[in-house]
């Protein structure tokens, strides 16, 4: 993967420079009063802003605030629907300032891994967990509340020593995270949240003094080891998309030896939407004695998800088709999967040079550049996005309402074995739309008879319907496609099979 070309000048070289700032404005259509978001600002809003609830600036989508409460409302009260819930936060016996950061992000009801899970993270003595529930169901904040719940900021000297340690595959969901822990933990004084990814790390060259530290497990290693984080007083250790985390060849032996820097006393807690048989071992190794909530794979499919693929002759189809689809692209936000960090750079340089507004991250730019993009992404400047599946799991912009896997997700069977459908894979990144009960349209280009059995085998995994679109009627799918975008809660859906 380092192998990959140095990418040409991207969007964040140029917006880093102040001559070109206009561009970037013009470029990614922000209003004219705006400026365009550099380093500093960027930084200065660290926490996401999309997701969190209007009194710490989220956007709450553009859907009236009434609209939203009534569909969620009844969503949250169908037993069949992941967000469904009996009991209320109150009921979860959370510290009144805990409290106060919930309503703060808008959130009325728990959903149901939350009301599930809560109750068996925050008794004592401690117990690990292993927790699996559909994309965008809110697990984050379920294991927020539990460190929230359980550290000890009585004294300034607790508040700067690190007592849970959160550990992500990405250093973009990283910095999610700790976002989610500032918004929740807002009302309580003391709390201090640090962010554990390379650069940031590097640069600062000094301790880590915070209660809750969020990182990468490389970087996390390298601090523990050269006492840069004092690891001692740890209670708590979060894996974040813990199938990826463990099964990776590298994440897996990092988190191994992090966890060993450890105390030997402490709650693991796992979580993620997919839990496949051959990590559920090691997990219940890393975990040991663990409860479980765990999930079929035909039922994790969201419903809000519209799934639909379409023919594409050959590569250059693909590339025209996306084009074709632009305008569908731009309703919300979307974001463009592709398998090679090289076809994101190509499709965003030859997209932009025939005047379309995207923008690419990959695991080959720079980490400040990184930042500098996805932030653009979470404030709509940017719409759309093209990535590798470093961004696959766990982000959280409410605004997705699409998702195109331009390459059709697949893995080696083995090493140097041929490669196969990667349904984990799949349903990480359809699941970057419909959060929350919101709805969305996941396309899938098949280019050829390989892509085609793939993405059978991922649809007979999930037991779910990937719906063959007919691209010759293109008024009549574009129409369909904007409908779904535009009711953005779940319930409507394509007429029939026609489209
Ligand atoms: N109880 C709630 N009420 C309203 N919104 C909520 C609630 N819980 C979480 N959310 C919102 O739902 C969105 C999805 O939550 P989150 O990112 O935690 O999902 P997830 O289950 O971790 O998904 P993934 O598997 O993709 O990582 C977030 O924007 C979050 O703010």
């Amino acid at each position: 993967m380092s192998s990959e070309t140095p990418a040409a000048p991207s969007l964040a070289d140029r917006i880093t420079r102040d001559e070109e700032k206009k561009s970037w404005a013009d470029e990614v259509n922000s209003p004219a009063t705006e400026e365009p978001p550099t380093l500093t600002q960027t930084e200065a809003v660290p926490d996401q802003t999309d997701g969190a609830g209007q009194p710490f600036g989220g956007s709450q989508l553009s859907e009236p605030e009434y609209a939203v409460q009534v569909k969620l409302a009844d969503m949250q009260a169908d037993p069949e629907n992941p967000l469904y819930s009996v009991k209320s936060f109150e009921e979860l016996n959370l510290q009144p300032e805990i409290l106060k950061g919930i309503v703060g992000m808008g959130f009325r009801k728990p959903s149901k891994v939350q009301e599930r899970s809560l109750p068996l993270l925050i008794k004592n003595p401690p117990e690990n967990l292993i927790g699996q529930s559909q994309s965008g169901t809110g697990k984050t904040a379920a294991f927020v509340l539990n460190i929230l719940a359980r550290i000890d900021l009585s004294t300034p000297e607790m508040q700067k020593t690190p007592q849970a340690l959160v550990l992500a595959p990405s250093r973009e969901l990283a910095r999610q995270i700790a976002g989610v822990v500032r918004l929740m933990g807002h009302y309580m004084e003391g709390l201090q949240v640090e962010v554990a990814v390379p650069v940031e790390a590097a640069q600062r060259g000094r301790k880590v003094e915070a209660s809750v530290a969020v990182g990468t497990p490389g970087t996390v290693m390298d601090l523990i080891r050269r006492r840069t984080m004092d690891a001692r007083q740890i209670k708590i250790l979060v894996l974040d998309e813990a199938d990826n985390m463990l099964d990776q060849q590298g994440l897996g032996d990092q988190c191994t030896r992090v966890k060993l820097m450890l105390p030997k006393q402490i709650q693991v807690v796992l979580f993620s939407a997919t839990f496949p048989d051959n990590v559920v071992k090691y997990a219940h190794t890393f975990a040991p004695n663990a409860n479980q909530m765990t999930l079929k794979h035909e039922d994790l499919t969201v419903e809000g998800i519209k799934q639909i693929y379409l023919d594409c002759d050959d590569e250059e189809a693909k590339y025209d088709v996306l084009v074709k689809f632009y305008g569908m692209l731009t309703i919300g936000s979307s974001i463009i999967f592709v398998r090679r960090k090289e076809t994101a750079t190509k499709i965003e340089q030859r997209m932009s040079a025939e005047g379309h507004k995207v923008v690419a991250l990959t695991g080959g730019f720079e980490g400040q550049q990184r930042d500098i993009i996805i932030d653009a992404f979470r404030l709509g400047h940017a719409k759309v996005l093209i990535s590798t599946n470093v961004l696959a799991r766990g982000i959280d912009v409410s605004s997705v309402s699409m998702v195109v896997n331009y390459d059709v997700p697949d893995m080696l069977s083995r090493p140097g074995g041929p490669l196969v459908a990667d349904p984990q894979t799949y349903l990480h990144r359809i699941g970057r739309t419909g959060r929350f009960g919101r709805v969305g349209v996941a396309v899938t280009f098949v280019s050829s008879k390989s892509d085609w059995q793939k993405l059978m085998d991922i649809s007979k995994y999930f037991n779910a319907e990937i719906q063959k679109v007919d691209t010759s009627d293109w008024d009549d799918l574009e129409e369909q496609v904007t409908k779904i975008i535009r009711s953005s809660r779940a319930g409507t859906n394509f007429k029939g099979n026609s489209v």
